[in-house]
């Protein structure tokens, strides 16, 4: 397993200060952007413009989660604007093999994101398509929510490939993790922490990533 890697959500961030909102967790792995169409998700949030600004105005890679319709036509765009991740929703097209191809071309790691009814034995066979795995652990859309520990058994599962070598790719989990929630997501092998509320809605979002990695890094070394 790689050491346990945090990503603020922006998600939980002040939008009308992001460069520093960025700057506040420079300390963090992946700064994670929530990229919502209100058509995929009930909710709106920010495009490819407000991307290239904060690539601008921070040097943590960028880790989208593109919560869209149609990946196939607005993914690749990220990963030519200089995203290092770019992760699409497996509902939302017919060939995600085909996009992350395309997202590869394009310069950046691919990421297949699964929503919480939505099982992995389907897709276990074009994971090695991908570089990253993005578990929800709540329904994408918004932040704050409760963490749902059944999706686990996913995390579990493609955890086994990774660890017989059969798969190489970065297991990462979204949705009410915080410094209750995160043990228990290492335990089933999580690689990487998206955390949006537990990050910033607390007076020092740097101490918070520490934390929270120090809580994860605690819970893996027991699997070790
Ligand atoms: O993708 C998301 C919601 O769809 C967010 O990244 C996620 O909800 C983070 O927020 P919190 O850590 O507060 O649950």
């Amino acid at each position: 397993m790689v050491s346990p890697m945090i990503a603020p959500s922006i998600l939980s961030a002040d939008f009308a200060r992001l460069a520093a909102e960025a700057e506040a967790v420079s300390g963090a792995d992946w700064l994670h952007v929530d990229v919502m169409d209100a058509h995929f998700v009930p909710n709106l949030t920010l495009g490819l413009p407000v991307v290239k600004s904060l690539l601008k105005a921070t040097n943590i890679p960028l880790d989208c989660h593109l919560m869209i319709e149609d990946p196939a036509r607005w993914a690749p765009p990220y990963a030519e604007a200089g995203a290092y991740n770019v992760t699409f929703h497996a509902e939302a097209t017919d060939d995600p093999s085909a996009v992350a191809r395309d997202i590869r071309a394009a310069g950046a790691k691919a990421g297949l994101s699964v929503k919480p009814g939505t099982p992995i034995e389907p897709y276990l066979e074009i994971l090695r398509d991908f570089d990253t795995l993005l578990v929800m652990s709540v329904e994408p859309g918004f932040g704050g929510q409760s963490f749902m520990s059944e999706v686990l058994s996913k995390a579990k599962a493609v955890r086994a490939l990774v660890d017989s070598g059969d798969l190489r790719l970065v297991v990462e989990i979204d949705g009410g993790i915080n410094s209750d929630t995160i043990e228990q997501a290492a335990e089933a092998g999580i690689d990487c922490f998206v955390a949006g509320s537990a990050v910033y809605d607390t007076a020092d979002p740097a101490a918070a990533v520490r934390d929270l990695r120090a809580r994860a890094a605690h819970a893996s070394h027991h699997l070790s």
